[in-house]
């Protein structure tokens, strides 16, 4: 059976014989063509589904190492801060490993699955009166003041464990692709993306880099801005940020890949969000689908070349914040369909009669 990514990869990452591997089968992700979205942009589309990981995003990759080496470390307890989806991570690797975690998440604005995940995983969790970017702040006070480990993304550990899905990529395609699609809050994982593309060039197993593209919500877009955002707002939640950890590390990633890095609205994020779930059949988080609607929006304005092999990476399952598939185009909700126990009249329903 696969045995997670500090296993399958060991010899590629930064860890020894005295590194605890603290795992919960991470990693080894569906890489699913994508016949709707090639139909639609005349590239050839495949999505990467990191809704597959153990608690429901991609972050189980960079905590797998974070927790391994923090265990390594002697570490008793970690912290950390999040919009909701390291947060349950952080909490279930924690829990695994038997130690406690603290979480900060910005009040009233995580979503349900992944607060309930980070309370069934035993974190003490903390919603702060202010943003994620106030949490972090907290976060990192805390970790340099008192005895705990901090494994938020600037945790280079966390970039570390990311880096793999660049590697599970390569062995299915054969090659890195033109394009790598990401949606971007701290842009943690797309320099993770970068990094793990950019040592597969390195060793020969790929012939070239992909383009990295990042996605910021409209209302959270301070790398596109090219300043920090202190009111962000997005219903993507998880990329509610606005002030982004890895910022530096991205830029260097954009420049050496030829990059780009663009801004989408919500109705757009709630659009693709409806197509991927509905043409393809993948069901996602909001901040998830911005990648799709990256893709769709750079197809249309003439940037995709015909027959580019694209991968874009949908970071968190749909799962984690379900209510957007119950609210139709115009906001209004889903009104479900009732009917009586009687086949015949089922059957004029569902228009078989
Ligand atoms: C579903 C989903 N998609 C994309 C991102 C952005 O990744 P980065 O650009 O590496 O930050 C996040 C990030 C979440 C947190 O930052 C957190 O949980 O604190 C996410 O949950």
């Amino acid at each position: 059976q696969w045995r997670g990514v500090l296993n399958e990869y060991s010899d590629r990452l930064n860890i020894s014989a005295a590194t605890p591997i603290i795992t919960l089968g991470e990693g080894g992700t569906p890489l699913i063509p994508a016949a709707a979205l090639s139909a639609r942009t005349g590239a050839k589309v495949w999505i990467k589904f990191e809704g597959m990981n153990p608690t429901g995003s991609f972050k189980d990759r960079g905590m797998t190492m974070a927790i391994s080496k923090a265990m390594e470390d002697g570490a008793k307890a970690v912290i950390c801060a999040s919009t909701g989806n390291t947060s349950a991570s952080a909490a279930a690797y924690a829990t695994h490993a038997g130690i406690t975690a603290a979480v900060l998440v910005p009040e009233g604005k995580i979503a349900m699955g992944k607060l309930s995940q980070a309370v069934a995983h035993n974190a003490q969790l903390l919603q702060v009166q202010g943003n994620f970017d106030d949490c972090l702040d907290i976060a990192r006070d805390l970790a340099t003041n008192y005895p705990v480990h901090l494994v938020n993304s600037v945790n280079p550990d966390r970039i570390e464990g990311q880096k793999t899905a660049a590697f599970e990529v390569v062995e299915v395609l054969g090659d890195a692709p033109d394009f790598q699609f990401v949606p971007v809050g701290n842009a943690g994982n797309y320099t993770a993306y970068f990094r793990g593309y950019s040592e597969e060039v390195a060793r020969g197993a790929t012939t070239k880099l992909p383009r990295m593209f990042g996605f910021q919500a409209a209302g959270s877009a301070p790398i596109v801005l090219g300043h920090r955002v202190d009111h962000p707002d997005t219903l993507a939640s998880a990329i509610r940020i606005g002030n982004p950890a890895s910022w530096d590390l991205a830029l260097n990633a954009r420049e050496q890949s030829d990059g780009y890095f663009g801004a989408i609205t919500d109705a757009k994020i709630l659009e693709a969000h409806r197509i991927l779930s509905a043409e393809v059949g993948i069901f996602v988080e909001p901040a998830s689908a911005i990648g799709v609607a990256g893709l769709l929006e750079r197809a249309e304005a003439g940037f995709i070349p015909k027959g580019s092999t694209v991968v874009i990476t949908v970071t968190g399952h749909g799962l984690k914040d379900p209510q957007w598939a119950l609210r139709t185009a115009d906001g209004s909700d889903v009104v479900p369909t009732i009917v009586p126990v009687d086949t015949a009249e089922i059957a004029s329903v569902l228009g078989l009669a």
